[in-house]
């Protein structure tokens, strides 16, 4: 069933004309990745599609009765904690206190939220900020998610969990709709993927997410994996390091390991989730 729907929506700002008679529909069950070059539109469209702006002309339709909105920079100036400020807002959506615990509980355990639940919030990094306002936006499963580089400032631990929260919200039937600047990132996790390129919507085919691979190792000399390419995801542990890689890529990160004297524990294909 259809989420929401943008029918010839064009878009200016004063003189400026941003999006030109953009269509674009979102189903449930769909993990949308909007692409595209920096001011080409696509937080625009985001907000278009949320009800946060509204077109100059054209149409924006929504059957989705929860909708979540996370924006690129969650800034918080708030004296509440991470906790508090999360109880609150599931209260404001209907949940119980208990409920609204349990819940906001969970997701900042997930997300690792470091630097503390109980501090203020201002007190956060952007990082840990960000992993607030992902696990406000997931407090009751939306019927549309919507999401503005959501990735941006994440640890790659956390990077995983992200892309699982997504998966799942959409397995659930929600509708995700997000931006995102890395290849890698959006083939691992969209199923359908549109690029803005002066103003207009270019739909690209529908994808299915690149499969992935994990690789256990065992430390040798230093070498920092988050900066290595196509590592989606870092998973630090006792006995060593896990790495998250699209199949295809990971016999270079192998290679790389063994460059540095580290040692493969086990190479596995990630079942689909
Ligand atoms: N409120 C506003 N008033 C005036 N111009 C705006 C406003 N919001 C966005 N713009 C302009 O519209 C264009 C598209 O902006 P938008 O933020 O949607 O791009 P984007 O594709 O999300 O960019 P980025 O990848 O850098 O986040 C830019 O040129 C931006 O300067």
């Amino acid at each position: 069933m259809e989420v929401a729907r943008l029918r010839k929506v064009s878009k200016r700002y004063g003189r400026r004309e941003v999006l030109t008679d953009v269509d674009l529909h979102l189903q449930e069950g769909e993990l949308l990745a909007l692409v595209g070059a920096n001011g080409s539109g696509k937080s625009t469209v985001l907000k278009l599609m949320v009800g946060l702006s509204r077109p100059t002309t054209g149409t924006v339709r929504r059957t989705a009765q929860i909708v979540s909105y996370v924006p690129d920079v969650f800034a918080s100036h708030d004296r509440l904690s991470a906790s508090a400020y999360l109880r609150h807002m599931g209260r404001i959506r209907g949940l119980s206190a208990r409920a609204a615990r349990q819940r906001s509980g969970e997701l900042l355990d997930r997300l690792a939220l470091t630097g503390g639940a109980d501090t203020p919030m201002r007190k956060l990094s952007k990082g840990n900020a960000q992993k607030v306002a992902l696990a406000q936006a997931l407090l009751e499963p939306p019927q549309l998610l919507v999401l503005d580089e959501p990735w941006s400032g994440l640890d790659t631990t956390a990077h995983g969990t992200l892309r699982a929260l997504l998966t799942e919200t959409a397995r659930e039937g929600g509708a995700v709709a997000f931006t995102e600047h890395s290849d890698q990132v959006v083939k691992s996790t969209a199923t359908r993927v549109c690029e803005i390129h002066q103003g207009k919507l270019i739909q690209r085919t529908t994808t299915t997410p690149h499969q992935l691979t994990e690789i256990e190792l065992i430390p040798g000399a230093d070498l920092d994996w988050s900066h290595q390419p196509d590592v989606l995801e870092v998973r630090h542990h006792d006995a060593g390091v896990t790495l998250v890689l699209p199949t295809g890529s990971h016999d270079a990160a192998l290679l790389t390991a063994l460059n540095h004297g580290w040692s493969v524990v086990s190479v596995r294909q990630v079942k689909p989730e």
